[in-house]
């Protein structure tokens, strides 16, 4: 399967509310998310799994990617594609040897010292923010803004995906700094209809690639 980094949709069971993870992912994936990420900050890693298994159930056949955060045992039982990991969480080289070499592996990178070291040979594609400040992530680094962005795109070896209070209209930016797709929260997860917020998002995010941002 193709990496398509495009609409990445990080799930966030608080703001999912009612509705669920796995409803709300299939909402977005059916307006065009191509890459769902199980986060769920609070869950050990059985209620991981149980999660995960119930995800890629419902994306079967959808063509989306499904991704989890910072847990690999939890990502090896669900069988997910691959995993996310941040500067503090698993050293790359260790998540790669437990994860094989086929599933993806995510990384964050929050500053260009960080994007140069990325090694291409262990890590698939990284996550780059926040862009801006977000509530979704109280601890998160400094904002990097487009221009901070661009630099980190610029030094990384592997594509980026931008993230950190994102949402459609930012999408001819993101892609003029060379990212490859947009990762959002709350602007799919907290809205009243997933599935359009998502296509607001894909079809903003193909515009802007169509238009040779
Ligand atoms: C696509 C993507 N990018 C960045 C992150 C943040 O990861 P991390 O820095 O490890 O923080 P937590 O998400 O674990 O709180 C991400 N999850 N996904
Ligand atoms: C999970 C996450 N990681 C970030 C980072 O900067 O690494 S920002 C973030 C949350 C993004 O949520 P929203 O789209 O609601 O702003
Ligand atoms: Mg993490």
């Amino acid at each position: 399967m193709t990496l398509d980094l495009g609409l990445y949709l990080v799930l966030d069971p608080g703001l999912c509310r009612d509705r669920g993870m796995v409803e709300t992912a299939r909402l977005a994936v059916a307006g065009g998310a191509t890459i769902v990420q199980l986060r769920d900050k609070d869950a050990d890693t059985a209620r991981l799994i149980e999660a995960g298994r119930a995800l890629r159930t419902a994306l079967a056949g959808s063509g989306a990617m499904l991704i989890v955060n910072d847990d690999v045992e939890a990502a090896l039982a669900i069988g997910a594609d691959g995993v996310h990991v941040g500067q503090d969480d698993m050293d790359p080289g260790e998540v790669r040897r437990r994860l094989g070499p086929r599933a993806l592996l995510g990384l964050s990178v929050e500053t260009v010292d960080a994007a140069q070291r990325v090694d291409p040979v262990l890590v698939d594609y990284a996550g780059a923010g926040p862009v801006f400040a977000t509530a979704t992530k109280p601890d998160h680094k400094p904002p990097v803004g487009f221009a901070g962005l661009a630099e980190i795109v610029r030094a990384c070896p592997v594509p980026v995906v931008a993230i950190g209070g994102l949402a459609a209209g930012h999408a001819d930016a993101v892609r003029a700094s060379g990212a490859m797709g947009m990762a959002v929260v709350s602007a799919i997860c907290g809205q009243a209809d997933p599935r359009a917020a998502a296509r607001a998002m894909a079809q903003a995010w193909q515009a802007a690639v169509a238009a040779g941002g």
